[in-house]
């Protein structure tokens, strides 16, 4: 089993670092669209905000030299690495907004403010810049965003329905950033965390024509039952752009592309491959207990592959917490899988997240096989009860079946492959 479990680590590493924002950027820098739009000179102006903003904008810098006029990063508290000469870097809150937020942002804007038509800002843009990139509309404040995201998160709204409401409280957020800087050009680069790439929900939008309407945002109101004072109503109401004339943009790293790369790297390995999804979304164990059904299938009749081959997923399952235990839903996802696997002769599930975090623990993830279910046994560990528990954690470490890979620097949600040689 040591080999087909090394390959399952050699796919999934390789994978990520394919859509470590680094990369990702410079090959977008590198694209003709870019050079096209910048070749004819004016000033290039660098925004970069989200998670992935310090290393983004690094990379953007050491790729553009001084054709760069300067810029601002805004990204989480503990997440910038050092000065970036010529640019500003700014640390603020997430999930929540704070003072420096608003600073961050407000650095921005005065550095696009004045800026004209053959200019471009290259704007930079990752997961959780909703909460670092924001100036309040007029009459909305930072309480009221802070309370507003406290409601969202709790109450079970998903990433598209938290930002429906978020785009309409902001003036940078829903697209009103590219109208802001207009008449200059922005040229977007975007690592998505999104599900289906939806350009208009990451980072609540800033330079994405909206999608949603204001009767989305009252029905969201109504569904989750949120509390909002009437000034806030009133900044609900009132309409996002729904057309944008001065933007393109590129997706430079994704869940597909993640995906893309775990199936080169499987065939290279000499798997034939398959991808199954990108958009993965339901509960974590009933993914793993899914792909159990699916390598006994090919174990017994070689549908819907023949070994070697492997079977590729991309997404964000779910898990509804009901036990006291520790895991996260990459682990859960094994777990299960590691029964409905069990006994199988060189089968191997991996499933990791591509930031490197899975749930409150220190793990990425989790690598089964059709051994682990057995070992676990000999531990005087009942897999069942693990995961009755919501205790993947605690399984998996004992038997050695955890991924460790630390933080990755990306974001663009989770991978799950499973190996049959
Ligand atoms: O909106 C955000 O900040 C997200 O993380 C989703 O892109």
């Amino acid at each position: 089993m040591k080999r087909i479990r090394d390959d399952a680590m050699k796919i999934g590493l390789k994978a990520i670092e394919t859509v470590l924002p680094e990369n990702a950027v410079r090959a977008a820098l590198r694209g003709g669209e870019f050079s096209g739009r910048t070749n004819g000179g004016g000033k290039v102006v660098l925004v970069a905000i989200g998670k992935a903003a310090w290393r983004m904008a690094k990379a953007a810098s050491e790729t553009l030299g001084d054709r760069l006029s300067g810029g601002t990063v805004v990204t989480k508290y503990g997440h910038s690495m050092g000065q970036i000469e010529g640019l500003e870097i700014f640390e603020a809150g997430h999930p929540f907004p704070d003072g420096n937020t608003l600073s961050g942002t407000a650095r921005a804007l005065e550095k696009v403010k004045h800026l004209s038509e053959g200019d471009t800002v290259l704007f930079l843009v990752s997961g959780g810049g909703s909460a670092l990139f924001e100036k309040p509309r007029d009459g909305v404040t930072l309480e009221d965003l802070v309370s507003v995201t406290d409601q969202l998160l709790a109450c079970g709204a998903d990433i598209v329905e938290i930002n429906t409401i978020r785009k309409r409280l902001s003036s940078v957020k829903g697209g009103r950033f590219a109208r802001f800087v207009e008449p200059a050009r922005l040229f977007a680069v975007v690592l998505s965390d999104v599900l289906g790439d939806r350009l208009d929900s990451i980072a609540s939008g800033p330079a994405h024509p909206d999608g949603s309407t204001v009767r989305d945002a009252l029905r969201i109101v109504e569904k989750y039952g949120l509390s909002l004072r009437p000034g806030l109503l009133e900044a609900l109401g009132e309409e996002t752009p729904k057309e944008l004339g001065n933007v393109s943009t590129v997706i430079a790293g994704s869940v597909s592309a993640l995906c893309a790369a775990a199936e080169k790297t499987a065939s290279e390995l000499g798997y034939r491959t398959l991808l199954l999804t990108t958009t993965l979304n339901c509960e974590a164990r009933e993914a793993g207990s899914f792909l159990a059904s699916i390598a006994r299938q090919i174990r017994a009749s070689g549908t819907p592959l023949q070994p070697p081959c492997a079977v590729v997923l991309g997404g964000e399952t779910v898990v509804h917490l009901k036990g006291k235990g520790k895991g996260g839903r990459n682990q859960e996802l094994a777990l299960a899988a590691a029964l409905g696997i069990r006994e199988l002769q060189d089968t191997v599930l991996l499933s990791l997240g591509s930031d490197g975090t899975d749930g409150p623990t220190d793990a990425a993830g989790g690598l089964v096989d059709g051994h682990t279910a057995g070992v676990l046994a000999g531990l005087g560990m009942d897999p069942e009860s693990l995961l009755a528990e919501n205790d993947s954690y605690r399984g998996l470490d004992a038997c050695g079946c955890l991924v460790r890979t630390g933080p990755t620097g990306t974001n663009v949600n989770d991978l799950a492959v499973l190996l049959c040689r």
